[in-house]
């Protein structure tokens, strides 16, 4: 998929993975809308994006995932401005063991919402043109950690309906590409939850193993990460793909086991 003038919307936007696959779809010459909760991180991020890509490039939507109408106005304003939506990235999430319903509200719940409303405005069931649909998961869904079960739990919950999506979609000829993002630990504010007890609640007094194990497996760049979906994006053969990306092995993708007959 060339990106000129194709329309992005991509949650959690304004910062870290988010805010990296924005201005790599902005480079390319692709209008975004971001989507993002916290309007800090909103305002500053939208002056370094106006400043570098132009007013206009891009819209900015303060919105929290999991108010459900909002994401509903949000998919339908981006459609109603830019006239169309090829590429939806499900990309906000958190790690809140404490408020793990939280947890589970924003990184599965939402986006789940978010993957149909993708599919609203892009599916051929819906008499629309097709697109490209990026959840993104993690490598805690492959390797999971006894310091943060539900985050994990989530995470595998993208993958399994990530995957079970993409299925549906080729059998039901939605013309949507669905893929699933598993990145290792990556260089954002949310690896800074660790040394937070609120968010970590009562797995805080593991912060040091959580330490050593970035240590171990170390710590990828954002922009790695917003390689992996502009590669995702660009080609137009990978649906249900399970893109991994780690230090020890880069980007490179999960070797399915055929099914069983
Ligand atoms: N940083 C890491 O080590 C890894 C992160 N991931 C996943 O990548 C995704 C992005 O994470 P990061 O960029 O690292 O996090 P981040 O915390 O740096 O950025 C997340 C962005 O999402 C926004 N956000 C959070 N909750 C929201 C909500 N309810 N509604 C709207 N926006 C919301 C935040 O305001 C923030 O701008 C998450 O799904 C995370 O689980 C996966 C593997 C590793
Ligand atoms: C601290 C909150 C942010 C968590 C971000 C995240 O998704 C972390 C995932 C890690 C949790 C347990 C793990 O083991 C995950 C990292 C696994 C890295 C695996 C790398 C394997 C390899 O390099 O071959």
């Amino acid at each position: 998929m060339a990106l000129t003038g194709r329309i992005a919307l991509v949650t959690g936007g304004a910062q870290g993975i988010g805010r990296a696959i924005s201005e790599a779809l902005l480079r390319e010459g692709a209008k975004v809308a971001l989507v993002d909760s916290n309007p800090e991180v909103a305002r500053e991020c939208r002056g370094r994006l106006e400043e570098a890509f132009g007013v206009g490039s891009s819209l900015f939507f303060e919105c929290d995932v999991t108010d459900w109408a909002k994401l509903q106005e949000v998919f339908r304003k981006t459609v109603k401005h830019f006239g169309h939506l090829d590429i939806a990235i499900n990309n906000a999430g958190i790690n809140n063991e404490k408020d793990w319903q939280k947890t589970i509200n924003v990184n599965l719940t939402s986006l789940i919402k978010g993957t149909y409303l993708a599919l609203e405005h892009m599916s051929r069931e819906n008499g629309k043109d097709g697109g490209v649909i990026i959840n993104v998961s993690s490598m805690a869904a492959f390797m999971h950690s006894p310091h943060m079960p539900v985050y994990t739990a989530t995470k595998y919950g993208v993958l399994g309906f990530t995957k079970a999506m993409a299925e549906a979609s080729a059998v039901g000829n939605f013309g949507v590409r669905i893929n699933v993002l598993c990145p290792a630990y990556v260089d954002t504010p949310l690896l800074q939850t660790i040394d937070e007890e609120d968010k970590m609640g009562r797995y805080f007094k593991y912060k040091e193993e959580l330490r050593q194990s970035m240590h171990t497996y170390g710590i990828l760049d954002p922009s790695l990460i917003a390689d992996g979906m502009m590669m995702i994006i660009k080609d137009g053969s990978l649906n249900g793909a399970v893109m991994k990306i780690t230090a020890s092995k880069g980007i490179h993708f999960q070797n399915d086991e055929p099914m069983s007959a």
